[in-house]
């Protein structure tokens, strides 16, 4: 079932604009995309004073530190490609909107805090490779936060839209074992007719 991690006891989905699918990858690929990830030019995340211990890499488009915006960079490599358009094809959306990729590896101890995706992008669609991982959401509500959560199995991709992706923050907390994602975005509308 597509929500099947945000059901809840009354069958409704918990989180509008997150969708979700298991089994999108074999474990063939997987193991191909771990080893294509690993083999990327990876370095510590990094923005502005803040630094993460994920290890990440961006084809598209990516942070540049001398003017301080988003520009576009390196071309997505020919590996990625078939995964982009089942990104693409499982959102709805054309493969070639989705002009971003970034290549994240979670080694043991690295998460990913309490955060909005850029607002230069739009949709968000992942795929998830490696340990099982609980990616948090939170929103504020008066004095106090909402909270849900959604499970990412290996192999599985999700999509974030609309409400999960604009009105709520998610984090992935530590693990134990190592994770990797690739994550691909679209330009939001703002940003595709400034070009
Ligand atoms: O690792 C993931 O699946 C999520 C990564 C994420 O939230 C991001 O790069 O903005
Ligand atoms: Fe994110």
């Amino acid at each position: 079932m597509a929500d099947a991690a945000l059901i809840d006891l009354f069958d409704m989905p918990l989180l509008a604009g997150f969708a979700y699918r298991d089994g999108d990858v074999t474990a063939e690929e997987e193991r191909g995309l771990i080893a294509h990830i690993d083999e990327s030019a990876l370095s510590l995340f990094r923005f502005q004073q803040w630094t993460g211990k994920r290890l990440t890499h961006s084809y598209g488009w990516s942070y540049d530190f001398a003017n301080g915006r988003f520009a576009p960079t390196e071309p997505m490599p020919g590996w990625l490609e078939p995964f982009r358009s089942r990104a693409a094809h499982f959102a709805g959306l054309d493969p070639a909107d989705l002009v971003q990729a970034l290549l994240i590896r979670y080694d043991p101890g690295a998460g990913i805090g309490w955060h909005r995706d850029r607002p230069v992008f739009e949709h968000v669609i992942g795929i998830s490779l490696g340990e099982p991982a609980k990616m948090r959401f939170r929103r504020r509500m008066g004095g106090k936060f909402e909270r849900t959560s959604a499970l990412l199995a290996p192999r599985s991709i999700y999509h974030l839209s609309g409400e999960a992706r604009h009105g709520w923050e998610h984090s992935i907390l530590p693990l134990t074992r190592p994770r990797w994602s690739i994550t691909f975005r679209s330009l939001s509308s703002a940003m595709s007719s400034a070009r």
